[in-house]
């Protein structure tokens, strides 16, 4: 099987994230899904959401489905890197991404979420494609999409091809060589403890000379910005007119009339350019003069994230076979 399903950013104005549309259960219910390659639990706005939590989101009733089970017994937990987080039960239900079925997916359906869930109206939930070893579902943890897929799939391999304030698309089965320019450049994965974790070959600032320092990351779609070590953002910010390292925005803020350039990274020997409209990441609130930067220091979080600000400047091969690695190409 081969299959592709659309990454629609959720916010016109700026790339916060991305959501697709998938198919649980018997008859179909249609939700729009996060697909995060820095997680590895599907869960969804369910039935069993309190009201007081749902505002707007689809939901996911398993009570309507002829094909749900209950994985009685079955919980999970989840906390993301932004202090997000939900709870609850599991189910399994017929689960498709652009008409890739899987029959029996763990489906996690929330009976508690956090704030910031809520009061996105746009997101009804994740499907981690990071590594099954990092699923929260106790006491026995459950399989990916992608896993439960990858052996009906033409190749094991899904990719990425997001876009700045535009559609994209993720692919499942199959590399489209349409969506991308010159080779791809496979790098080794390490999968301890579960993440897509790569190491760059090095970066560069604008025009600047390019440092080939190793840099060790995690490729996460479900994060919307860059977090790199301090030494490189300082290189960067450097450049830019009136850049500070705002306490109270909480990371990297500059005038947004001041010119930006570009930050290159490596993948091997090839090189990809993030260009200075990604790195304005937004308006550090509507209107005001001062914007939030795209490349922000991972200091306070323990590992380098190349997030959707970096993955947009790419197409990404997430390569399930054994060993796994990953692939980018310029587009
Ligand atoms: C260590 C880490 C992260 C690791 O991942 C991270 C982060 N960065 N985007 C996201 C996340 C997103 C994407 N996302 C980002 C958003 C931003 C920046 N804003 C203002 C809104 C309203 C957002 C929404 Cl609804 N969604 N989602 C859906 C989830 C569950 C995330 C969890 N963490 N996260 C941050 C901010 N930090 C410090």
């Amino acid at each position: 099987d081969t299959g592709s399903a659309a990454a629609t950013p959720i916010d016109p104005r700026f790339d916060i994230a991305y959501v697709t549309p998938v198919t649980i259960g018997t008859p179909p219910q249609t939700l729009q899904l996060d697909l995060d390659t820095g997680s590895s639990d599907l869960w969804v706005f369910s039935s069993h959401t309190p009201a007081s939590q749902v505002r707007g989101q689809q939901i996911y009733s398993p009570d309507k489905s002829t094909t749900s089970k209950l994985l009685d017994g079955h919980t999970w937990s989840i906390r993301y890197g932004d202090g997000s987080g939900s709870r609850g039960n599991v189910y399994t239900d017929n689960f498709a991404i652009g008409g890739i079925m899987v029959e029996t997916q763990a489906v996690e359906t929330a009976e508690e979420v956090s704030s910031s869930f809520t009061t996105e109206d746009n997101i009804d939930g994740l499907v981690g494609l990071g590594f099954s070893t990092l699923n929260t579902v106790s006491p026995e943890g459950q399989l990916t999409f992608f896993d439960n897929a990858k052996p009906k799939l033409d190749a094991p391999v899904f990719t990425a091809d997001l876009k700045y304030m535009k559609e994209g698309t993720y692919d499942f089965g199959f590399i489209d060589e349409s969506k991308y320019t010159g080779e791809i450049t496979y790098v080794p994965v390490d999968t301890d403890p579960g993440y897509w974790t790569f190491t760059s070959s090095g970066y560069g600032v604008g025009s600047g000379t390019f440092s080939s320092s190793p840099i060790t990351g995690i490729a996460d779609t479900g994060t919307s910005l860059v977090y790199l070590p301090t030494a490189i953002v300082t290189a960067y910010y450097r450049q830019v007119e009136g850049a500070t390292n705002s306490r109270s925005y909480g990371g990297y803020v500059f005038p947004c009339n001041s010119t930006l350039p570009p930050f290159v990274f490596g993948i091997g020997e090839a090189k990809f350019t993030i260009p200075p409209s990604y790195m304005s990441y937004a308006a550090v609130t509507d209107g005001s003069p001062t914007c939030f930067g795209g490349l922000q220091s991972s200091s306070g979080i323990g590992i380098n994230i190349w997030g959707d600000v970096a993955l947009k400047a790419a197409f990404v091969v997430f390569n399930g076979e054994e060993p796994p690695t990953i692939g980018w190409a310029n587009k």
